[in-house]
């Protein structure tokens, strides 16, 4: 499902969350969604799943306005880190709920995860611990299928085997029931695997957005003798560097061209790749 944000601004008094934010989203794709705290994350994807209306500026999902829009609201799911479903009884009360309030609602796969998850059905969801509440949160996000499902943040409360399991399901339902799925996340090296294009946004403004692959194209690391790592690197953007001994590895921003390549090649150099994460610190200035 496409997603459109023309102009977007969202205020809260003084205080502006998104300014002028554009964007589009081809739809039918896993997109990451980054930013540093603050930055506006929650924001935009409260506007996205008509939680919120917008200051000004238009969000557009499937080519027709959210906000108070029966015939477009069904079709979205937003998962927020607090979890959706603490006043709904049980988590089967739940299921109920979501059964009735979402066309494509699944309910034995959501026993299944809830299974996989190791939850009794018949748990009260207020008396679940953090990890089993934000654990329900997605598992109802899933099991919703909705074309436009959105997770922020929803699953930071949970321990690394269930996180995981959750991204293996993502996975998963998504190769299987193809639609758009939003993840915004801090625990970028875990996820970012999962992504196919990444949006960063800074300051309720958007920094970036393209495919993964692109943006890991443009960094490199460096490693060889101290000496010819430095000479390498004379000129390009460095991001941090190891030395152990006589050996440096030096982390690189920028696209590297066949020459510089070769030259590497031809002094012994080895290039790798570098991680997401490292890209996002040095994108969103480093630390404050
Ligand atoms: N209810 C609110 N009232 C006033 N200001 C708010 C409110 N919610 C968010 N803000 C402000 O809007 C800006 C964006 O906040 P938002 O929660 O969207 O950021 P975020 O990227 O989700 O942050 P985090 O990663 O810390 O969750 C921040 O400056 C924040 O202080």
């Amino acid at each position: 499902m496409r997603v459109d944000v023309e102009d977007l601004v969202l205020r809260y008094g003084t205080v502006t969350a998104l300014d002028r934010m554009s964007f589009g989203l081809e739809g039918g794709k896993i997109y990451g969604l980054l930013g540093r705290n603050g930055s506006g994350k929650t924001s935009l994807l409260s506007l996205l799943g008509a939680f919120r209306k917008q200051t000004s500026g238009q969000v557009r999902v499937g080519g027709s306005p959210v906000f108070e829009n029966p015939a477009v609201t069904p079709e979205i799911c937003l998962v927020r880190e607090s979890g959706e479903c603490t006043d709904l009884g049980s988590a089967e009360d739940a299921f109920y709920f979501a059964e009735w309030l979402r066309p494509n609602w699944d309910g034995d796969y959501a026993r299944s995860l809830l299974d996989l998850f190791g939850i009794d059905p018949k748990t009260n969801v207020k008396s679940m611990s953090k990890g089993q509440r934000s654990a329900m949160g997605v598992v109802v996000g899933l099991a919703s299928r909705a074309p436009l499902t959105m997770f922020d943040e929803s699953y930071l409360g949970m321990d690394a085997p269930a996180r995981q399991a959750f991204y293996d399901a993502v996975l998963a339902d998504y190769m299987a029931h193809p639609r758009t799925i939003i993840l915004s996340t801090h625990l970028i090296e875990e996820v970012s695997g999962l992504f196919e294009e990444v949006l960063i946004i800074d300051g309720g403004k958007l920094l970036l957005h393209e495919e993964s692959t692109t943006l890991l194209s443009r960094g490199h690391a460096v490693t060889g003798p101290v000496g010819r790592v430095e000479a390498f690197t004379s000129g390009l953007t460095v991001l941090g560097e190891k030395t152990l001994g006589p050996t440096r590895s030096a982390m690189v921003y920028g696209e590297l061209d066949d020459e510089r390549r070769r030259a590497a090649a031809a002094t012994g150099l080895d290039l790798g790749p570098i991680a997401m994460q490292e890209l996002f610190i040095h994108l969103t200035g480093g630390p404050r």
